[in-house]
This record gives C-alpha cells, sequence and structure tokens, in this order.
C-alpha cells in the first residue's frame, strides 16, 4: 500500500481544506456557523464574563466539530452503500444522536448565560 503520511504543515493545509469545504458547502454548517456568529455578537454587546466567553466559545467549536464529524461519517456511510441497511441506520442515528445531544447542552447553556443579561436590559 502507498503512504501516503504527509507533512505536519501539509497536513494543517488540508484539515483547513476541510473546514472551508464544511462551512461552504453543507448547509447545517453554515447554520451553525450563522448561530454561533449571533451568539458571539450578543455576548459582546452583553460584555459577559471571562467565564462565561469560555463557555460559549468552547460549546460553539464543540458543536461545529460534532457536526462535521457527522458529516463525514454520513458521507462515508452513503459511500458504503445507498441501500438500506441496518448497520448503517444505527452508524448515522448514533451519529446524529451525538450532534442533537451537544446541541441541546449548548441551548440550554446559552439560555442560562444569555436570559439573565436580556432580562436586564428590559428592565
Ligand atoms: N443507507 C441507509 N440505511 C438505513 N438507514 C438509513 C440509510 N441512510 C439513511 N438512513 C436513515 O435516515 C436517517 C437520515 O439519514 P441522512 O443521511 O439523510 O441524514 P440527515 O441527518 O438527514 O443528513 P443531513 O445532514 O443531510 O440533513 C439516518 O439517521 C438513518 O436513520
Amino acid at each position: 500500500m502507498k503512504n501516503r503520511k504527509a507533512p505536519f504543515l501539509q497536513s494543517v493545509m488540508y484539515a483547513l481544506a476541510g473546514i472551508i469545504t464544511f462551512f461552504s458547502k453543507e448547509r447545517n454548517g453554515q447554520i451553525q456557523l450563522a448561530v454561533s456568529v449571533i451568539a458571539i455578537v450578543f455576548a459582546w454587546i452583553f460584555s459577559i464574563t471571562k467565564t462565561e466567553w469560555l463557555i460559549v466559545l468552547i460549546l460553539c467549536a464543540v458543536v461545529m466539530a460534532t457536526e462535521m464529524l457527522n458529516t463525514a461519517i454520513e458521507k462515508l456511510c452513503d459511500r458504503v452503500t445507498t441501500d438500506y441497511d441496518e448497520i448503517i441506520k444505527v452508524v448515522k442515528d448514533v451519529s446524529a444522536g451525538a450532534v442533537l445531544l451537544v446541541s441541546l447542552l449548548a441551548v440550554i447553556t446559552g439560555l442560562m448565560i444569555f436570559v439573565p443579561y436580556l432580562i436586564n436590559c428590559f428592565q
């Protein structure tokens, strides 16, 4: 088998190409990027604390990274077969479940951080 090991910088370029492909071609990626940008704008407007910034940024990255992995897994599954397959169903469902789990965590945490600032705004 041909050795395809890339040097470190080359590997970083491949990874960057993956990020660009995800955000330019995948609708879910574009939606999550837009939601993350909105969260960051609100975080800046409300001058949230350093700890809250860390939580917001980590959750944005975790949600997007999980969706990227889910997209990669879906594409690989579709390359294996597009016919109905019980294992493919489990793989895709578990992968989508991971996205749902971190997304729910992000929504709940986001509400816990931003709602008090919003309430303060209207008082
Ligand atoms: N080849 C297959 N065999 C069995 N079940 C499948 C197969 N392809 C898809 N499914 C089922 O359909 C669901 C949706 O699959 P799909 O690939 O359309 O993902 P999606 O979450 O809708 O993707 P997208 O990111 O495009 O919105 C899967 O979670 C799985 O339950």
